[in-house]
């Protein structure tokens, strides 16, 4: 915390966050540091592994070391409860993305105690295995250096590193390279960390957070706390909050958010509708699925939050009506229900991943077909039903409605769900539009706002760590003629039974 003594404002709103319990307890932050030292452990046990089978000679073997380095908010130090752990790994020369870490290092994994829902996320654009340690959420994306050996305090920032690597590893580190940049450039990290904190539960309850329902993720939120630090000096927490509406509700989209100065000529103009630099090197952005929809509805937002703090030195200020959850049900006539089922949990899990990852395309659809659709990252449950199921309700801007036009968005979406890459066993999913009054009744969309996300997204989940449906497949080295790597479980499709 600063030093100097805080305003009554920022006083208040810390006992705010505190009563919120966003702040991780000292046993869960304790949890987390132990799950990264136990995956430092596991690397590099896994690396002197490769080494060994690679015929490497003795004295490589005892030099060669990977590591593991924290990034997304873990690294960043504003984690929530619910937030998963960005651990990045960092290899050798020799350690292969195929088969040392996507075969022989998820082998590695699923044979642990600790260790349970391991997916390979193969083909994003940064590849990753996705998995649950003590029940933490890990996302372990792989990048590959020219060296026998990564030190553990390897700084990313350095050229002797950087030199020669490949596109994926270099896509892989800019996570951990943005990072970096952040916390040098604000002026103090305790209040960017409070002020990140304090506007992801404003986004989480305002009901414009989440990428992949085409809001602001995490690093766009990091990126814009870190811009409202960066200018100024003598802030205190209830002050950047504020400027921090202020400055994006007046924000002239589309230009550029940008931490760094671009000093080169950029190549065309910045993509999408609000483009937010990726403070890892010139002209690369945060990926965004921002659409016109939710580019209005993160606008009106900005701007209520403006209107709601900018009194914020009055005496009768409270920041409470700043955090109020969004009031779907009152908003909104009719709502887009999106019924997704399986027959198991793990299953849905995999299914509800792969058909979120689709969300943007479903969203574009039904804004071409209504107009208007705010895409609520709610996950509601039917308790009732016999499958487990995944419900969302989509507001729409409507008077009336015409029934038909939903099914043909259903026949649309499915077409493009069928045409991915999604091997594990399809689900259901139903379409239909409902009336703001069979909302779930005891889970009032306002205050749902505050319920815990069901499942994560995988881009595309590889398969099912499956007995009877999956079949064991040899995978041979590239690296060494006739030697067995492990194996890959093929799922046989035809077993499905497909009811999309
Ligand atoms: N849309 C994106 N564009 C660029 N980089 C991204 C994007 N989404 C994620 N990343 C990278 O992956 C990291 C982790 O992303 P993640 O979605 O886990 O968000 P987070 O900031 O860790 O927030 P949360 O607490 O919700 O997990 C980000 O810090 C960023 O480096
Ligand atoms: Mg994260
Ligand atoms: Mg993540």
């Amino acid at each position: 915390m600063s030093e100097k003594l805080e305003d009554e404002p920022s006083i208040s709103l810390r006992q705010l966050m505190a009563n919120e319990g966003i702040i991780p307890s000292l046993e869960d932050r304790e949890k987390r540091r132990v799950v990264i030292d136990r995956l430092r452990m596991i690397v590099v046990r896994w690396v002197k592994t490769v080494a060994w089978k690679r015929r490497l000679p003795q004295h490589q073997i005892d030099a060669t070391n990977a590591t593991i380095i924290a990034y997304g908010s873990y690294g960043l130090g504003v984690y929530g409860s619910e937030s998963d752990i960005d651990a990045l790994l960092i290899g050798p020369f020799f350690a292969s993305m195929a088969e040392d870490f996507f075969i022989g290092l998820r082998d590695m994994l699923i044979t642990r105690r600790e260790v349970s829902e391991v997916h390979c996320v193969k083909d994003a654009k940064v590849p990753l295995i996705r998995f649950k340690f003590d029940g933490i959420l890990v996302d372990l994306p792989y990048a590959q250096l020219r060296v026998l050996s990564v030190p553990h305090n390897v700084d990313v920032l350095n050229p002797f590193f950087l030199r020669d690597i490949d596109e994926t590893s270099w896509k892989s580190l800019s996570g951990v390279r943005a990072n970096k940049f952040i916390l040098q450039l604000v002026p103090s990290l305790e209040l960017f960390q409070s002020l990140l904190r304090c506007v992801k539960l404003w986004a989480k309850r305002r009901g414009v957070y989440g990428n992949l329902n085409g809001f602001l993720g995490g690093v766009h939120m990091a990126v814009l706390a870190a811009f409202v630090c960066g200018y100024e000096r003598n802030a205190t927490l209830s002050s950047l909050l504020a400027n921090f509406f202020n400055t994006f509700a007046h924000w002239q989209w589309p230009i550029p958010v940008m931490l760094l100065d671009d000093t080169y000529p950029a190549t065309g103009s910045p993509p999408g509708l609000m483009p937010i630099q990726l403070p890892c090197g010139p002209h690369q952005f945060c990926n965004s699925n921002i659409t016109r929809s939710t580019f209005y509805k993160i606008m009106a937002e900005f701007l209520r939050g403006h209107n709601v703090t900018k009194d914020y030195l009055n005496p009768n200020f409270s920041w409470k009506n700043l955090f109020e959850p969004y009031p779907y049900a009152n908003t909104y006539t009719w709502f887009t229900k999106i019924h997704l089922s399986a027959a198991n949990q793990e299953d849905l899990s995999n299914w509800v991943g792969w058909v979120k990852s689709r969300f943007r395309c479903l969203l574009l659809k039904i804004e071409e077909v209504y107009g208007f659709c705010d895409p609520n990252p709610t996950e509601y449950v039917e308790t009732y039903a016999k499958q487990p199921n995944i419900v969302f309700y989509w507001g729409l801007q409507l008077r009336t409605i015409n029934v038909s036009d939903i099914e043909s968005v259903e026949t649309n979406f499915l077409k493009n769900l069928n045409s991915g890459s999604f091997q594990g066993p399809v689900g259901r999913i139903h379409l239909s539009v409902v009336k703001a009054s069979q909302l779930p009744r005891n889970s009032d969309c306002a205050s749902d706002n505050r319920s815990k996300k069901v499942t994560r997204t995988c881009w595309r989940i590889r398969i099912r760590e499956d007995k009877q449906q999956c079949k064991n497949v040899p995978v041979y080295s590239k690296h060494l003629p006739g030697y067995v790597v492990g194996y890959e479980k093929i799922h046989h499709r035809e077993d499905e039974g497909t009811e999309v």
